[in-house]
């Protein structure tokens, strides 16, 4: 059976003076998870939170684990061109590939996932799928259904073809959205396969956010084989 419905509203949308009692209500309104999205200004032409982030990955792993991070989803383009210095503090482990990130969060007692930005083809995911060693291989994969950066973008559904790819070749993996999903896209995102459903702008924006977040869930359920 595919995946259960995971809804993960992302908190880039939310009060950020009332950022405890958005996340609090969130939670009580229905989402499975909250998606923080860390952005450093050089990766995307925007900045959030965490601790000084930079472009790299990995130098933030354990930070995020001890700040109560249950997954950390990493970009693949990030990771290809990380280089020695980014490497976790105090260590010298030099340039990091996708799949020795993955060990390496997974090694931190977290879930790993990759995501890929709209440009990029699903094609560099497959060896990574498909690596030898479980430890290297990712628990999700993040199609994002805008270019990253700011919330409130229009949703690219031309990045939908990625998920059917991703759904066809692998029936239970968790599959990840995010970018203009809403109750008018999430039917075609849901048709393509997608399971784990980040929606800012729709659920924060909304007069009643619960009934956004039970209509986003319901859409991936009733696909459900
Ligand atoms: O990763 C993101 C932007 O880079 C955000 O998670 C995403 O944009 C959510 O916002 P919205 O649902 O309003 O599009
Ligand atoms: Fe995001």
């Amino acid at each position: 059976m595919s995946p259960p419905a995971i809804i993960a509203p992302s908190i880039l949308s939310a009060n950020f003076s009332a950022l405890g009692k958005d996340c609090e209500d969130t939670i009580n309104n229905g989402a499975d998870w909250l998606h923080i999205d860390i952005m450093d200004g050089h990766f995307v032409p925007n900045i959030t939170w965490g601790p000084a982030v930079t472009a790299s990955p990995k130098r933030w792993v354990t930070e995020f684990k001890n700040a109560g991070c249950d997954l950390y989803c990493f970009h693949y383009e990030a990771a290809i061109s990380s280089t020695a210095a980014d490497s976790p503090a105090g260590t010298s482990e030099g340039k990091t590939s996708p799949k020795e990130l993955i060990r390496y969060i997974h090694s931190k007692g977290m879930k790993a996932g990759i995501a890929i930005k709209p440009k990029t083809p699903v094609d560099v995911l497959w060896d990574i799928l498909d690596g030898q060693n479980a430890d290297e291989r990712p628990d999700m994969v993040l199609v994002m259904t805008v270019e990253p950066g700011f919330g409130g973008q229009s949703f690219m559904a031309e990045q939908l073809p990625k998920v059917k790819a991703l759904r066809e070749k692998y029936p239970e993996l968790p599959i990840e959205v995010d970018g203009g999903l809403s109750e008018k896209t999430i039917d075609q995102a849901a048709d393509a396969g997608a399971n784990v459903i980040v929606a800012g702008s729709a659920v924060f924006g909304a007069k009643d956010p619960a009934a956004v977040i039970s209509k986003l869930r319901e859409a991936v359920e009733k696909r459900r084989s």
